[in-house]
């Protein structure tokens, strides 16, 4: 466990610093296999589906058979609170629609811009150690909002070659009817390609382990767009004397059980909030099931005893947390102080779950911190904005001469004559 009690600037850039599991031969494994995907199609994806989720799979895609057995499989309590976060996650991002507002700039001017959802986009759904069916709502629900025509599917075969069911379930509930069984850097290859089997696709998202980040960040070489680095999961939490250290303690333990390469950190301006936080971590740890994977996490966790909220909130805008919390009193006095964050929960009531789940917010976020460049997945991920502009005849003599001055001085003598040729015309 790395503790910090009242560090120096001096030791921030080591504190800030992600763990980086497996990097030295990622890069090389990944360029093989878009190599391979791209010489060898499918049976490049049965041939790493083998080796990487060590199952053999005939066919990739999902047939409707199976959905409808997922779909039994589901129990009804599941279903309900599948179907409270869609509702939840659809309110939000649907309020992000919007309005067309025509504007003119002088008169006879007008200028707009309209959303176009994106054509062909593919969403990864994480299941290498927990099948993350929440992922689904996360990408399917806005990627309908935004009337993406084609919504392409990936998420790895478990040992029995399925997908996981509630993963069918969210899917099929979000109205996805093209699904493969196909995880890792080989969905994305085949995604960003295409197969025999898998349509390519215009943008990826989704979030996934460092091969499936990777893997994106080599896609957006051969010319995709991506949503944006979203890689192992993390959260930086700022707690007073007034934060619940119970709390504390599960809140952060909820993004290291996400996988070893996961990191968390603590910061406290309180001593006892910090030491009963350390204790409560330690008890809590011991009772999860994924507490290997935890107990990995939190070795590469930063817990740190600071003077002050101000200097907390500058070490946390240095690290750009994918999640941040506020267990502090007055949270909203404070906000105006955060830069770089990808999503940020307020109070000791708001825990990182809720928008894991179900509050509405998306969980497809920044990692590593790329929360400094990058805004999480949103309504505005799966549109491109088209501008429109209506010029009238009195719309082109206003704005004329203006243009003719400034192409001119460009030395573009045509752009100038598409003018002169209107206003000429307008004369008589
Ligand atoms: N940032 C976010 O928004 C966000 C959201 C949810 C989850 N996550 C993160 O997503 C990740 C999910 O990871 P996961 O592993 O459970 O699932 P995953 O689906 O991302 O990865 C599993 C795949 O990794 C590939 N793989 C495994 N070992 C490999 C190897 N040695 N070489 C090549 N490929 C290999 C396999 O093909 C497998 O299908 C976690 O790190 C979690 O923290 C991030
Ligand atoms: N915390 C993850 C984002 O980093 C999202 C998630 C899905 N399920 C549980 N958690
Ligand atoms: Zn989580």
């Amino acid at each position: 466990m790395n503790i910090y009690q009242y560090p120096q600037k001096s030791d921030w850039a080591g504190i800030i610093r992600r763990p980086v599991l497996e990097k030295k031969n990622l890069r090389a494994t990944i360029t093989e296999v878009f190599e391979k995907v791209k010489n060898d199609g499918d049976s490049a994806l049965q041939y790493y589906t083998s080796k990487f989720d060590g199952v053999s799979l005939d066919s990739f895609k999902v047939s409707q058979e199976e959905i409808e057995k997922a779909s039994n499989e589901v129990s009804d309590e599941l279903k309900a609170a599948i179907q409270h976060a869609k509702k939840n996650i659809e309110t939000f991002h649907r309020s992000q629609e919007e309005e067309t507002k025509k504007i003119e700039t002088v008169p006879g001017v007008e200028c707009w811009r309209e959303s176009r959802g994106i054509e062909k986009v593919g969403i990864y759904i994480p299941g290498g150690t927990a099948p993350l069916f929440s992922t689904v709502l996360m990408l399917a629900i806005p990627a309908k909002l935004a009337d993406c025509k084609q919504i392409v599917l990936c998420s790895p075969a478990n040992k029995e070659g399925a997908i996981d069911p509630a993963i069918l379930y969210a899917a099929q509930l979000c109205g996805i009817t093209e699904m493969f069984k196909i995880g890792g850097s080989q969905a994305i290859a085949a995604m960003s390609l295409g197969t025999e089997t898998v349509p390519k696709v215009y943008k990826i998202f989704g979030p996934g382990n460092q091969y499936v980040t990777a893997a994106k960040e080599l896609a957006t070489e051969l010319g995709l767009a991506i949503d944006m680095p979203a890689g192992p999961s993390e959260v930086l939490l700022i707690a007073d004397q007034q934060a619940v250290p119970e709390f504390c303690a599960a809140d952060l333990l909820s993004q290291a059980e996400h996988g070893a390469d996961s990191q968390v950190v603590f910061i406290s301006t309180d001593e006892t909030v910090f030491k009963e936080t350390l204790l409560e971590l330690e008890g809590q740890l011991s009772q999860l099931p994924r507490k290997e994977l935890a107990a990995k996490a939190i070795e590469n966790s930063r817990f740190i005893l600071m003077e002050s909220l101000d200097e907390a909130f500058e070490l946390s805008n240095c690290y750009a947390p994918e999640h941040l919390i506020l267990a502090i009193a007055n949270p909203e006095i404070w906000t105006g102080k955060i830069r770089n964050a990808g999503s940020v929960f307020l109070g000791n009531y708001a825990c990182e779950s809720a928008g894991d789940y179900a509050s509405g917010t998306n969980h497809t976020l920044p990692t590593n911190g790329f929360a400094k460049n990058y805004s999480g997945v949103s309504l505005d991920s799966f549109v491109r904005k088209v501008t429109f502009q209506k010029l009238s005849e009195k719309g082109i003599q206003n704005l004329g001469k203006t243009i003719e001055i400034m192409a001119e001085a460009e030395g573009l003598f045509a752009h100038k004559n598409a003018v002169s040729v209107r206003l000429k015309s307008l004369e008589s």
